[in-house]
């Protein structure tokens, strides 16, 4: 456990001590008939908050399927997926799309940020939808990502980085207990990858979240704690 956090983390559940992601011996299947794929095979993963791992592997590996799964979104024909104890399979519908909203942080490509909102707006956006009550702020992080200045600004109005910036502390505003990020640097220069990458672990201390980066970018891999490659649906250290 991290000693400095800006967040706390939420009461212990019940059910399992593990915090962060827990996937047990799910795989997932997709297609159908003659055409179906083993995407996911077997994969057993734990994720602590405060640990940033990284996840390569060859296209078509099923490294979308992991956050998938991981996020919520698709349903793993066995195993099962737990973040900070509670399982994603014994909730219903409408309590995963909740349990979604306010637990899980998603970053994507670049940013992925609705056009005609400022950035602060796009924080606002986030903490309304997750049906949070009560004043909010988003300069504190804005200010963490470096984006404070520029809380007025549009997505159109921003570079790439700054972007990918703003889609970081959107992630973040609900104090997520994991933070699942899809090929960050894609769009980015070197420089800018480094700084982005860097970023994210920094975040993923400072919040205390799990977080899991699929990337395809080898040059950004040493600022993560762990490198897990994927082939053919299946799981190893690098
Ligand atoms: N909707 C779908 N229906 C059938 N098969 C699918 C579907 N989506 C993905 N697949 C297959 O599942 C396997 C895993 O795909 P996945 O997208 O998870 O790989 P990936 O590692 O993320 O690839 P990339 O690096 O190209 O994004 C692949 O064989 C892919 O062709």
């Amino acid at each position: 456990m991290k000693s400095s956090t800006r967040h706390d983390a939420p009461a212990a559940r019940t059910g399992t001590t593990s915090t962060g992601l827990t996937l047990r011996n799910v795989s997932l299947r997709l297609g159908d008939g003659d055409r179906e794929v083993t995407a996911l095979d077997d994969v057993s993963l734990q994720v602590d908050r405060g640990e940033f791992v990284a996840v390569v592997g060859p296209s078509g590996a099923g490294k979308s399927s992991l956050l998938a799964v991981a996020g919520a979104l698709s349903t793993p024909d066995t195993g099962s997926v737990l973040v900070d104890g509670v399982d994603l399979g014994s909730l219903s519908p409408r309590r995963r799309t909740r349990f979604r909203l306010q637990q899980l942080g998603f970053v994507f490509q670049s940013g992925n940020l609705v056009p005609a909102l400022t950035a602060a707006d796009q924080l606002r956006l986030v903490r309304k939808l997750s049906g949070a009550r009560g004043p909010f702020d988003p300069t504190e992080l804005l200010r963490a990502v470096g984006m404070d200045h520029r809380a007025d600004r549009r997505p159109h109005q921003l570079s790439g980085g700054e972007r990918q910036r703003v889609g970081i502390a959107r992630a973040l505003v609900n104090r997520p207990s994991l933070l699942l990020v899809d090929e960050p640097t894609s769009a980015l220069d070197r420089q800018r990858s480094q700084e982005i990458v860097a970023l994210l672990r920094q975040e993923t201390v400072d919040s205390n979240v799990a977080t899991v980066m699929v990337t395809h970018d080898h040059s950004v891999l040493h600022h993560c704690d762990r490198v897990l490659e994927m082939e053919d649906g299946r799981l190893s250290s690098h």
